[in-house]
């Protein structure tokens, strides 16, 4: 990189401060065009092609070096609770409905404020380090989260998870958590952090208290973030109460709009696909937690797709996957459904680098997840000097089905980077805390 006029240290720490006018030079597109890149200091491209640095060489401020790069856009984590990170490896090989109620649950009412920013700090890192630039986040102490996000410099829409269990006075204080939340991120201003309202499943939040949420959901007009037909108990227990299915009971409520991010979807029927593709509402597919719970089938990805449901992919929490790395995700996502439904053709490579980015884009409703002009300049260039990346006869296989989040060497969402040639500012620092406050959090529960 050289920094116009004089600087080329990596470490100075006034380039990851704030989005400036940028070159990229040479870089290769995964249709194997090799381009420069200029974006301006909105963070929106301007132009791309061939040799355009001569003529842009004086409007950037920054110029980067991509050569010997890939350019993929950055990665869109549509699911997952990220302060979790902080309960990484505490209960592995469980059942989830146990798993929830015998484990995370009652080590999750320990949780404060400080532990969820440490550990949303933490998987800001991770994401960053293996080329995600966006996560749609539900879980408690948001406000923590919020902070941990801004100073991170990653997109976001975060939401409080609503669990009721059916009590009214519960109601009552999820429903003031969301709103104080809402207003806090309104009043930070911050354009690439949105809020959401995340009733947790419509096994932890009855038809009348799914009816608040959508009402909520529509009046702000933010997403409705939610986890769906997850395993077939929950779908089975919804039949028997309801007489209907998690997707019906869903919509009854209102809570299936163009507006909804529903994760999992394993159980999905076909019927219930047809209904989530008339009301446009968006699948968030975790198939590693989905594989590591034994959630039992594989979301239903040619009906979905069949019915134009947008999917996009998602990672789940560090206590269900055990990581944030969503180039596994994409390889999980495409061998999975090869395999549980048996069709060696079904989610080909670039269908699920779509999922990855423009789909993610699109389900969180930002401007972005493409390398195009007149979009966010949210890009990452991957190494194409690592070994999972040579021989390069197809970038979009390589990436798809080779590459791993260490193959991510720069990292830059909105126009701002976030990561130069592996490097982070304050890395160390967040590990360390973040280590520290996962040891809290344990001996807090011991006390108890
Ligand atoms: C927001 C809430 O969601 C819980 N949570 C984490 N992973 C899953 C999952 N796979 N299914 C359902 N709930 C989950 C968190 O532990 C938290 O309690
Ligand atoms: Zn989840």
């Amino acid at each position: 990189m050289s920094k116009q006029p004089d600087t080329t240290s990596v470490k100075d720490l006034e380039l990851y401060t704030k989005t400036r006018s940028t070159l990229i030079t040479g870089t290769l597109l995964p249709d194997k065009r090799k381009v420069d890149i200029w974006y301006d200091e909105t963070g929106t491209i301007r132009e791309i092609g061939p040799d355009i640095s001569h003529a842009h060489k004086g409007d950037a401020d920054i110029i980067i070096d991509g050569s010997g790069t890939l350019a993929i856009p950055g990665l869109y984590n549509t699911h997952t609770h990220a302060a979790m990170t902080l309960l990484r490896g505490y209960a592995d090989d469980m059942h989830l409905q146990q798993w929830l109620s015998e484990k995370i649950w009652p080590l999750e009412a320990h949780l404060t404020g400080d532990h969820v920013y440490w550990g949303t700090k933490l998987a800001c890192l991770e994401m960053i380090r293996s080329g995600t630039v966006a996560m749609n986040d539900m879980y408690f102490f948001m406000k923590d989260t919020a902070r941990a996000v801004e100073e991170a410099g990653i997109r976001a829409v975060l939401c409080h998870g609503i669990i009721t269990f059916g009590d009214e006075a519960k109601l009552e204080q999820e429903m003031k958590a969301t709103e104080d939340l809402v207003r806090h991120i309104r009043s930070q201003n911050n354009p690439l952090i949105r809020p959401a309202i995340g009733p947790h499943a419509p096994y932890t939040v009855p038809p009348q208290h799914l009816e608040v949420c959508a009402e909520y959901s529509r009046n702000e007009d933010i997403i409705l973030h939610t986890h769906l037909a997850e395993t077939k108990q929950e779908v089975d227990d919804c039949q028997k109460t309801n007489g209907m299915s998690p997707a019906a009971l869903l919509d009854k409520t209102g809570c299936l709009s163009s507006r909804t991010v529903a994760a999992h979807g394993c159980w999905l029927t076909e019927d219930d696909c047809r209904l989530l593709g008339e009301r446009g509402a968006h699948i968030a597919h975790n198939p590693v937690s989905n594989m590591k719970l034994a959630t039992g089938r594989a979301m239903p990805y040619h009906h979905l797709s069949e019915k134009k449901v947008n999917v996009s992919l998602g990672t789940d929490g560090c206590s269900s996957n055990n990581n944030l790395d969503m180039f596994e995700e994409m390889k999980t996502a495409a061998i999975c459904q090869k395999f549980f439904w048996n069709s060696d053709t079904l989610l080909p490579a670039g269908e699920v680098l779509s999922m990855a980015t423009s789909s993610g884009a699109r389900a969180l409703g930002y401007s972005a997840g493409e390398i195009k002009p007149g979009l966010s300049a949210d890009i990452c260039l991957l190494s194409l000097n690592h070994p999972s990346m040579v021989p390069l006869h197809n970038p979009v296989s390589n990436v798809a089905y080779s590459a791993l989040g260490c193959t991510v060497q720069t990292v830059i969402c909105n126009g701002k980077i976030l990561m130069y040639e592996g490097y982070i500012p304050q890395e160390q620092e967040i590990i360390t805390g973040a280590s520290s406050s996962a040891t809290d959090l344990l001996d807090r529960a011991a006390r108890q």
